[in-house]
């Protein structure tokens, strides 16, 4: 029986990028979702991952696009929620409409997903099955500027909890929290100093760490419902 692909939401840049090649590098077939068609995409496809549009910013959007990977696969070995927008809070009348777009993104699309793929996850014939939502460590302390983003995926976080008590013991669920990984392209010196200063390693240490903490969710059959910090010791400034 041929291997069951690893799905990965937001896989067209960045960490869910690095994961996905790494993963397909490590033998795993892959599917990633992407919002926007862009030159990377070939160079994904060419490595033989499947890439599958998708905009969580609606509940159809959603659905559709689960209709669209069950077109594709009949199995799926994990689902690793890594799809995300790192929004600014908007002030005004356009508050509400930009924090109903990060639950969408961050917690409705992550619950329909494995409400809607469970049966994909349990079709898997290998001896473990995965669910990684991808949270931050701001989950524990919130943000004056990214409040919604904080909330959202504080109820991701929260949703770890459930889904891995409802879909135990076939199915492990967990989260990685990380901080601060890659920087933005638009980061200057000054961010960038008074971004490592936050935690104890003061470093940006790039998204190896990241696949490093997928890697040891997906190869440990022991682990379900935490959370893997991965903030280099924000907690002890
Ligand atoms: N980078 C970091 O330092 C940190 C990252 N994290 C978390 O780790 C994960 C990966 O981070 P990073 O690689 O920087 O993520 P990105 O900011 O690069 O976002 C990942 C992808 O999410 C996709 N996405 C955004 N909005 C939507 C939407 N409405 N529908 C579908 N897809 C969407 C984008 O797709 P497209 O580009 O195709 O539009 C994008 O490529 C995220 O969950 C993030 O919150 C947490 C803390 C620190
Ligand atoms: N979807 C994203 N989420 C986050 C990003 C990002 O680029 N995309 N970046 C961060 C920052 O690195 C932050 O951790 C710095 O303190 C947080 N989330």
């Amino acid at each position: 029986m041929s291997a069951s692909p690893i799905l990965i939401t937001g896989g067209a840049q960045r960490l869910g990028r690095h994961c996905a090649e790494r993963l397909a590098e490590d033998g795993h077939p892959v599917i990633i979702s992407y919002r926007r068609e862009r030159p990377e995409l070939e160079v994904l496809r060419s490595r033989g991952i499947v890439t599958l549009p998708a905009d969580f910013s609606s509940e159809a959007g959603i659905l559709d696009f689960i209709a669209r990977l069950k077109g594709e696969t009949s199995s799926l070995r994990a689902i690793v929620h890594n799809a995300s927008d790192w929004a600014p809070d908007s002030q005004g009348d356009e508050a509400g409409a930009a924090f109903e777009r990060l639950f969408r993104i961050h917690m409705q699309a992550p619950y329909i997903i494995n409400l809607h793929c469970r049966e994909l996850l349990e079709a898997c014939g290998e001896p473990q099955r995965d669910i990684v939502h991808m949270t931050d460590y701001v989950v524990q302390k919130g943000s004056k500027k990214h409040a919604a983003y904080a909330a959202t995926k504080a109820g991701l976080a929260n949703l770890t909890l459930s889904f891995a008590a409802m879909y135990a013991p076939r199915i492990q669920v967990n989260a990685i929290a990380p901080a601060l990984i890659m920087l933005g392209e638009g980061d200057d010196e000054a961010y960038v100093e008074k971004a490592k200063a936050k935690s104890a390693m003061g470093m940006v240490p790039g998204p190896g760490v990241i696949y490093q903490s997928l890697r040891y969710l997906l190869d440990n059959r022991y682990v379900t419902g935490i959370t893997l910090p991965v903030d280099g010791g924000r907690h002890l400034r």
